[in-house]
């Protein structure tokens, strides 16, 4: 069997699958992948989980360092050790990879060839939680098949049809010109739920859209007619929402205060805004949307509270920039199996027209709306995994 190797490293995961190719149909995946697994738990207590061809399910945890790095390192081990393992008899033939950040040079995929990685080796310090692990992921591959050509599909790209105005920060024209502007990201995802989203929500695919992508990293995508017109991600992917370990927006007051006062320096600023602050921060006890739902600590209750209420506030600046809202879609791991933070969420944006059925939620279904909510609400399991194995496919002509 002939297949796409597909590897997606988020900032606490790392996806991974087989697709195979379509034989009778050229530049086509199958729809679902032959196996498929995730190591989840990064920077906490990683564990892989692996569906293999015969259906059979492993759960492990990857023997593994303290860093975050490190973490990444061996869980990229890891797999690997289990595909040859388990597959042996399928033939690699490309290998299409998430890479976070494309900068300004790419808004298409791109076959990965080292000067092309030189270039986004440039981008490491704009998505520190992602760019080095997404790089290291298609240098080991290189080194481990040197034949298979690579794909690099990028999160920065579905935004690229957003207006000039969407894309500006009020900087000095001379900064602007150097590509300090507002990217977005997660745009894999946005992709693929906007594909999905016409038998979900029918006309209403082509009006004003929100997608709130709820994961590790968390955000929002305004949408007109299928394509991104802003978000709430800019330069980098800590700008807008409170996220797993991320502040996200922040007074940039703040941190001149913390450099003059505290005598803080750009690597322990990296740290608080990466990795200290947001769910983990506020509540002090986790980064995971589980472990504070199952808390009964006030302080667990105020990291929901404020991650829902930030959701609810970049709602309605969407909204602005959509010109209206004619459908809400939840997906990424909290947004697909979160109840109480899509309940909270529609308590807050109540005042829009959205009415959420507590029983269609609790179910996870696709419409979460009641018959009297002016907008339609749905949940869309995500596939960044399917949509990068078909542009993998796609750019090869495979
Ligand atoms: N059943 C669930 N209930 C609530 N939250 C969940 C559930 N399953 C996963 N999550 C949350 O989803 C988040 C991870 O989302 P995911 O999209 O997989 O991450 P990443 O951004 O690393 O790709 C974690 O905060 C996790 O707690
Ligand atoms: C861009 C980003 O934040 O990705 P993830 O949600 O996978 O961490
Ligand atoms: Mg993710």
């Amino acid at each position: 069997m002939k297949a796409v190797l597909v590897l997606n490293a988020g900032s606490s995961s790392l996806k991974f699958a087989l697709y195979p190719l379509e034989a009778s149909n050229s530049g086509r995946v199958a729809a679902a992948p032959a196996v498929s697994g995730q190591v989840e738990g990064i920077g906490a207590r990683p564990e892989v989980s692996f569906k293999t061809a015969t259906g059979e399910r492993i759960q492990e945890p990857v023997v593994t360092g303290g860093s975050q790095a490190e973490q990444h390192r061996d869980a990229l081990e890891h797999v690997f050790a289990l595909l040859a393992r388990h597959n042996p008899t399928v033939d690699i033939v490309a290998a299409g990879h998430r890479i976070v950040h494309g900068g300004e040079h790419y808004s298409a995929p791109t076959r990965l060839e080292e000067s092309v990685l030189r270039t986004l080796d440039a981008f490491v310090p704009l998505a520190p939680l992602h760019q080095p692990h997404n790089l290291r992921a298609v240098r080991a591959v290189a080194g481990l098949m040197p034949q298979v050509p690579q794909v690099g599909c990028f999160d920065t790209a579905f935004h690229r049809t957003q207006p000039a105005v969407a894309q500006a920060f009020a900087l000095p024209r001379r900064l602007s010109a150097e590509g300090i502007k507002r990217y977005g990201f997660h745009g894999l995802s946005y992709d693929y739920v906007a594909r999905q989203l016409p038998e979900v929500v029918g006309e209403r695919a082509r009006g004003a859209v929100v997608i709130a992508h709820l994961g590790n990293g968390a955000s929002m995508c305004a949408l007109r007619d299928g394509r991104s017109v802003a978000s709430t991600m800019g330069f980098t992917a800590v700008e807008g929402l409170m996220m797993g370990t991320r502040t996200g927006s922040l007074d940039p007051g703040v941190m001149l205060y913390l450099m003059e006062q505290k005598g803080m320096d750009a690597k322990a600023l990296t740290s608080l805004l990466y990795k200290e602050s947001g769910l983990l921060g506020v509540s002090g006890i986790s980064q995971d949307m589980r472990t504070l739902l199952a808390s009964d600590a006030p302080e667990a209750k105020e990291a929901v509270d404020l991650f829902c209420y930030r959701i609810a506030r970049e709602l309605g600046s969407l909204a602005a920039a959509a010109g209206g809202l004619d459908a809400l879609v939840f997906t990424g791991g909290i947004g697909e199996h979160a109840a109480p933070v899509r309940e909270k969420v529609a308590a807050l944006a109540a005042w829009m027209g959205i009415e959420v059925d507590p029983a269609a939620n609790a179910d996870h279904a696709r419409r979460i709306d009641t018959a009297a909510s002016r907008v339609a609400v749905a949940v869309v399991p995500t596939n960044e995994e399917r949509m990068i194995a078909r542009y993998t496919a796609e750019t090869l002509g495979l």
